[in-house]
Order: C-alpha cells, then structure tokens, then sequence
C-alpha cells in the first residue's frame, strides 16, 4: 500500500459483534468515529487504529467517518507531518537506504519473497480493473522468481492478480492468503482452500451486495472468490454512511462472515482463522523451509492485511517485513518503502546483491 489514502484497513469486526453500531454496542456507526480529517488530530493519531479506539469511544458518529479516517485524503503537508515522516522512518528504516544491512542479513541465507500486489506492486488507480503492473516492474518481478522462491498474495481473486502479474513460476496466494496455487509448471503444484465451504455464501452475499450498493453512484462490489470487496473509492463522500449501513444490513445475517475495512474498501470474508500471515506460514512448509533456521523470508506489502504477514515474521525472529507507505503507520513490519517505484527498485538491488555474491562466492571456492 502506498499512499496517502490508506491508513487503518483492517477492523476485524465480525458481523453482530457488540461494538459501536453494532448490536449490542451503543447506538450509530459501526466502528470508531473520531474523524481524521476533523480538524486538530496530529497525523500519528490519524493513524490509530480505529477498532481500539471503537472499544474506548462510544460517542461514535457514523460509517463515513470512519470511511474516511481509514482512507484519509493527504491535503499538502505540514512541517509537523514532514517532522512525524522523519520520526516514523527513523523506526521503520527505508529498505532501500539500509540495503547494506539487508544484505547482510541475508547472507548464507535462503530468501523467499512473498509480495502483496496493489499499492506494492502496482499504483492505486480509481478502477480496480485497471490496477495494471507496469512491464517494468514486471520485469523485475520476473528477475526475482528466477533468483529466489516467489509469491504473491493478495485480496483479489487468485486468477485475476495471475493474470495482472502475468508470470507463471510463481506462487499466487489470492483472497487474502485463502487460494493458494503454486507454479502451473509443476505437476505436484500445491493448492490450499481453506474457505472452500463459504463459496455459495459468498456468491449469494455477492449478489445481494450488487442489488442492494447499485443505487449507490460509483460503487462497486468486486468478487475476490473467497471474499468480496465493495469499493467506495469513486463514491461521493455524503453517500459513504449510507453505504456503509446498506453493507452492514447485508453482512448482519451472515454471522459466519465479517467485515474488514481497507483502502477505500470495505472487504467481506469468512471468519475463519486464516489470513495472509498463515498464508506465509503454510507456503514457508510448501516450500520444506518450515524448521529452517537459514531462511529468510522477505514480506512487502502496504496494507492492514499485510500486518498479519509482518506479525508472524515478528514471532519467528526471522525475515524482514517491509512496509510501503509514504505515511508513518502503526506496523511490524521493520523496514519501509514509500512506493511501488521504490519497490522496483529494492527488488532490482536484490536480485543484483545475489547474482554477484553468487559469482564471487563460486571464485573463492578452494579447488579439490
Ligand atoms: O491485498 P491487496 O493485493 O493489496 O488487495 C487489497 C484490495 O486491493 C484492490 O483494491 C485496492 O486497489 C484498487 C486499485 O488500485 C483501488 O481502486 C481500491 O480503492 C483499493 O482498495 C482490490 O480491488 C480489492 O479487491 C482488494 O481487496
């Protein structure tokens, strides 16, 4: 995740849960409603996160404050803001910058890349059918896969973030870490659903989301196949409340699903105990490096859902997460870039650090 736009994504609230608006929480918006872009809140304390704030504030307003606290517009910035950036940065080192201590770290071990894919790999752009990958970045993505084991994971639906990357030795973790697939060329390719049984709810709720948000100008309700996404992006500010509520009703008479909230997105998924972090895990023990203390896993991504990833790398004290943001965020991840563009270029600098610790290590070998 990369920009401005992006801040708490994730609210985990299960549907009927009792939380503010919710029904047994105090009466009005779903969530926590201190608004971001209400005047007199410093950047850091935009970026709280609004499910802790929910649980102290029951004074809430409604769904588009929250709405838009998760996915503030960055008006032009402050010194105050330019200092708190520093200060973020500080903590979470540009991955870039600290490349030599990457480097370091990395050496005489295994790296395995796990990337997200919007706001990482791609820019965030109004239609999410248009979220195209450069052929650049493309081609970097390709240096990586040959060089080390690659992933992607993502929210979309497995088959359209395959299609956007358009690379086939990788593998491709969909509906938020629920689809995994591995490379198409190999015949013992892994395959890991653990949401399989949710398929016809997820259909039914699919369509009663598109009937119910189509009154809504610039809504749209995407199917990721194991969760479903309905952006709010293109939506008129004074409309969000009242979509939120219609999305709310919908969700209430589904229990086994829950309501999450990212960058101008609200994401419907089974509530079940897998998320990208597991994704990573199970991939790791796909891959025969479950036990291994030589491995590195490498987790970019910019997104609430990619704090799962940064939390399990965090436990295992091992890999490095890194965060895209040009904001400073509540994250575990380690390090930061600020943009798929940077992202290209960490990649790149990756990918050259091994070719040529690859070559001098084969010109040091002692002859037999
Ligand atoms: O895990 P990710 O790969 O980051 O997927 C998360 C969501 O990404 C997409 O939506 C976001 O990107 C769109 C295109 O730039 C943008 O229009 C939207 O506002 C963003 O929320 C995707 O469309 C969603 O289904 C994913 O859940």
């Amino acid at each position: 995740m990369t920009n401005q736009d992006v801040v708490v994504s994730e609210m985990g609230i299960a549907a009927g849960a009792a939380l503010p608006g919710g029904p047994g929480g105090p009466a009005g918006g779903l969530f926590a409603c201190r608004s971001a872009a209400a005047g007199g809140m410093s950047m850091r304390q935009t970026y709280l996160d609004l499910a802790a704030a929910a649980a102290r504030s029951a004074s809430c307003t409604s769904w588009a404050d929250a709405m838009r606290a998760s996915s503030p517009t960055r008006s032009s910035r402050s010194t105050a803001d330019v200092d708190e950036f520093t200060a973020w940065v500080r903590k979470h080192p540009s991955a870039l910058s600290k490349f030599e201590e990457i480097a370091a770290k990395s050496k005489g071990k295994k790296i395995v890349m796990f990337m997200d894919y919007d706001g990482t790999l791609s820019p965030i752009v109004a239609d999410p059918d248009t979220a195209y990958m450069s052929d650049a970045m493309r081609a970097a993505v390709r240096e990586v896969a040959k060089t080390f084991p690659t992933a992607i994971v993502s929210g979309r639906c497995r088959d359209k973030v395959r299609n956007f990357v358009g690379l086939s030795d990788l593998y491709y973790a969909g509906s938020h870490g629920m689809d995994i697939k591995g490379p198409s060329s190999n015949p013992e390719s892994v395959l890991c659903q653990p949401a399989s049984e949710f398929l016809p709810m997820i259909d039914e709720v699919y369509k009663t989301l598109v009937e119910k948000t189509k009154s809504t100008p610039g809504a749209k309700v995407e199917n990721n196949k194991f969760c479903l996404s309905v952006h709010f992006r293109c939506v008129d500010e004074k409309r969000w409340n009242a979509l939120g509520e219609q999305v709310k009703a919908v969700i209430k008479e589904y229990p086994k699903l829950k309501l999450t909230q990212g960058r101008k997105v609200l994401e419907i998924r089974p509530s079940i105990k897998w998320d990208k972090g597991k994704a990573l895990e199970f991939l790791l023990e796909s891959l025969g490096f479950a036990n291994c203390s030589d491995v590195l896993p490498v987790y970019i991504g910019d997104d609430r859902t990619d704090e799962d990833a940064f939390k399990v790398l965090r436990k295992r004290g091992q890999g490095l997460g890194i965060l895209v943001s040009k904001c400073p965020k509540e994250t575990n991840a380690s390090y930061s870039l600020q943009d798929p563009t940077e992202v290209m270029e960490f990649l790149l600098r990756l990918v050259e650090w091994k070719r040529k610790s690859s070559s001098s290590s084969l010109m040091i070998r002692p002859r037999v």
